[in-house]
């Protein structure tokens, strides 16, 4: 119409195309005397998703976004943006260059720049504390977290919600303010509002970011950003937030987390040998699951499923164990839904002992012990009691998916699910794809787990799979290392340093050691024949060490029997404190095997962990287990506790340089022949021989590529 311009950018992302489309729309806008009002909105019902990510690997090119956005609010028109579905990142930069803001009510706002490694730098650091003052601001920033319209306009982010349409809303908007002064609405003129002690609030907040980040930069470099804007005037601020972003920009912790980004999204792509696909396979419809066992891995599925709107039907065989799993499930949600101010959905779950309430669901979750003969029964009585299109599915962290197929009338049908603990809040789900399971059956149980929240990653059917067979190795070296002369706490400091949520021998005590020690025990490496006064450090013809054994043999068996390699106040008890036993227990145990302890490095504990992990890898992209790389990091940093800062040990092999873990590989494993772990896989020499290609090519060398997906 004649007296207002809508200005489109063309997709979700600002692109340098959409920057120019923007700086060339405005200034027209601002120069036609017909227009009188502004309203920027994005094109399909989304505002932003902020800056195209892809450019900032490549030559910056077309008009920048900072003085874009100057122009914009140094415009002597109201300009209006009109946010639906998001504002994130420079897309919330952007509209906080405009002099009004309204947001649909489903909108979600924030700068998630930190979670890729950088800040807002397009003067979100700065303008942003103007309006909301510091605390909130040191909020949103250094956390990237998204928040809701009704949060944003509590904290005056937008001035306006509305259940209709967010853009007529502008426009109205935009037609009342015609000819108010504007200055009062650019926020670089705001003074920002200041706590009365802000050298604490900001000594504090660096204390809680540091710890938070786990050796990250950008939150640190965000946290500082803000600082700038409470001490110095707007133009002397942005000059900070330019030279901290510049720092942040070209490290590697950048490349890191924006490779995380794409690789999460690629993990979802999964392809099958058949040439199934993610994009030509249709997943079933799930609106029924039953969950057998209600432990605590079945009693987090439940609340997911019940979470994601699905009904369930959970079974247990004794009327005890049921019990304490209604009380649990129930708590859950409860908790849940007081925590999000709804109801608690307790009538989407119906508790029972009869298997045969089973018939009529669209899928079920096998989560019973870890046994196969056990779940073997369990998979037998599902065939003769579901409908028989119902998948079955079986939540195992390294038993053979078709081998329990093989006990059903549907090998199809039957999928492995590996969540882990606890699994209403891990975000990683291991899709098993067993060699006889459908495209249907993957596809549907991939898209259950996005249903469910989780980054879902299709792998392959060997002992472990992807995550616990490489972390079986991991484990190994760091026990392999207490035996020759460090200690747990030393062990998990080396490794926490390097940015891992939890050393190896906290997460050993956290996860309980008689789980591994059972598994040990099925795969024969205990029994009968080993001397328990003396057992041996050789078997299966390769290093042993029967160390977290011999714990076991005492009852220390982790956090839940109060000791285990730590010591906890309780069982149960949350703070792991080292304890001298241990000391004595490991000097008396190298005396006995006549082992000299000597001192261990910090680099030697790190890179022993970390390029183990790298190398098994290596071997399952050979082994076909995995599709891609990417899909072995998604693993790690979603499921154990890997640093995303440091993109997964596949990336950080690559960053590191292969030729050097290769290097470092054959160091080690000339000191320790009997570890073959330690022995450079054939792919990593092959990789290192061709010069160390970028990891998108690393399939290319693969000689004889054979998925096992
Ligand atoms: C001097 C420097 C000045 C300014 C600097 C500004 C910094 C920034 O703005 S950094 C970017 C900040 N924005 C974000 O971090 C948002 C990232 N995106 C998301 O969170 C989500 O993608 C979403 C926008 C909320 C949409 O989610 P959903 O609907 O679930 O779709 P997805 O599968 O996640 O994404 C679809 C598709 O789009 C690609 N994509 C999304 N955002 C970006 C982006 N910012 N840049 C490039 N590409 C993006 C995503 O990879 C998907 O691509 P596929 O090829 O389909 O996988």
């Amino acid at each position: 119409c004649s007296d207002e311009l809508f200005i489109r950018p063309l997709s979700l992302v600002l692109s340098a195309a959409v920057r120019k489309g923007i700086t060339e729309a405005v200034a027209r806008a601002f120069k036609d005397t017909r227009v009188k009002a502004v309203v920027l909105c994005g094109e399909n019902g989304k505002f932003c998703g902020g800056a195209d990510i892809r450019e900032f690997a490549k030559a910056m090119s077309g008009p920048p976004l900072v003085p874009m956005i100057h122009a914009i609010e140094a415009g002597e028109k109201p300009v209006v943006a009109a946010i639906e579905e998001m504002a994130l990142g420079g897309g919330l930069e952007l509209a906080l260059g405009c002099h009004y803001r309204v947001a649909h009510a489903k909108a979600r706002l924030g700068l998630p720049e930190v979670t890729l490694g950088l800040l807002p730098a397009a003067g979100g650091t700065q303008r942003l504390p103007r309006l909301t003052g510091i605390p909130a601001a040191l909020d949103l920033i250094t956390t990237g977290r998204h928040i809701s319209a009704q949060e944003a306009l509590k904290l005056g982010i937008v001035d306006r919600v509305t259940e209709g349409n967010a853009v007529e809303a502008a426009v109205e908007l935009a037609l009342s303010v015609v000819g108010r002064p504007l200055a009062p609405r650019r926020l670089s003129n705001h003074a920002t509002p200041l706590p009365a002690d802000l050298d604490g609030v900001f000594e504090e907040v660096l204390v809680q970011v540091k710890r938070r980040a786990r050796g990250a930069m950008a939150p640190v470099a965000c946290a500082k950003a803000v600082r700038a804007a409470a001490e110095l005037p707007y133009s002397r601020g942005l000059e900070c937030e330019r030279e901290l972003m510049n720092t942040l920009f070209t490290s590697g912790q950048a490349r890191a987390l924006q490779y995380c980004f794409f690789a999460q999204r690629a993990a979802g792509k999964w392809s099958l040998p058949n040439g199934a696909r993610w994009d030509n396979s249709r997943p079933r419809a799930v609106h029924t699951a039953g969950v057998i066992g209600l432990g605590t891995m079945g009693r987090g599925i439940a609340v997911c499923l019940v979470k994601a709107g699905i009904s369930v039907v959970a079974v247990e065989t004794e009327e005890k164990q049921l019990d304490s799993g209604r009380r649990a499930v129930r708590g859950m949600l409860e908790r849940d839904a007081k925590r999000r101010g709804v109801t608690a959905p307790l009538h989407m779950i119906t508790f029972t002992l009869s298997m045969q309430q089973l018939r009529d669901v669209d899928l079920v979750i096998e989560a019973v012990f870890e046994d196969m003969a056990l779940k073997k029964s369990v998979f037998a009585e599902l065939s003769r009691v579901c409908r028989p299109n119902a998948l079955l599915c079986t939540n195992t962290s390294g038993l053979d998916v078709d081998e329990l197929a093989s006990v059903t009338d549907r090998p199809p049908l039957v999928v492995g699910m590996h969540f882990f603990a606890p699994a209403h809040v891990m975000k990683l789900l291991e899709v098993i794809c067993g060699p006889r399971s459908s495209p249907e059956t993957v596809a549907t149980a991939m898209t259950l787990g996005k249903r469910l929240g989780k980054v879902s990653v299709a792998v392959g059917n060997c002992p472990g799979f992807v995550g616990n067979r490489m972390l079986k190795l991991y484990l190994d070296q760091a026990h392999f290392l207490l035996e020759e002369g460090a200690s747990p706490e030393q062990v998990d400091q080396a490794l926490e340093e390097f940015g891992f949520a939890l050393g190896i021998f906290k997460v050993a005590d956290l996860s309980g050691l008689d789980i591994g020690w059972r598994v040990r025990k099925a795969a024969g490496l205990i029994g009968p024949d080993v001397d328990p006064k003396f057992p041996s450090r050789h078997r299966q013809g390769r290093r042993y060490c029967p160390l977290p054994d011999l714990l076991c043999e005492q009852g220390r068996l982790g956090q839940k029997s109060g000791r285990g390699w730590y010591l906890y106040d309780s069982a149960g008890g949350k703070e792991a404190r080292p304890d001298p036993a241990i000391s004595s227990f490991l000097q008396e145990y190298r005396l006995r095997y006549g082992i000299s302890a000597r001192r261990i490095t910090e680099q030697e504990v790190v890179e022993r962990c970390v390029f183990v992990l790298a190398n098994e890898g290596f071997r399952i992209l050979e082994d076909g287990m995995a599709a891609a790389p990417e899909d072995i990091d998604m693993v790690y940093v979603f499921g154990y506790g890997w640093p995303r800062h440091r993109g997964g040990p596949m990336f950080h092999a690559a960053q590191v340089g292969l030729a050097t873990v290769l290097q470092r590989l054959e160091f080690y494993h000339r000191q320790n022949p009997d570890i073959p772990h330690l022995q450079p896989s054939t792919l990593l020499r092959r990789l290192v021989g061709a010069r160390s290609p970028p990891m998108q090519q690393w399939k290319q060398h693969i000689r004889s590529i054979n998925s096992q997906l």
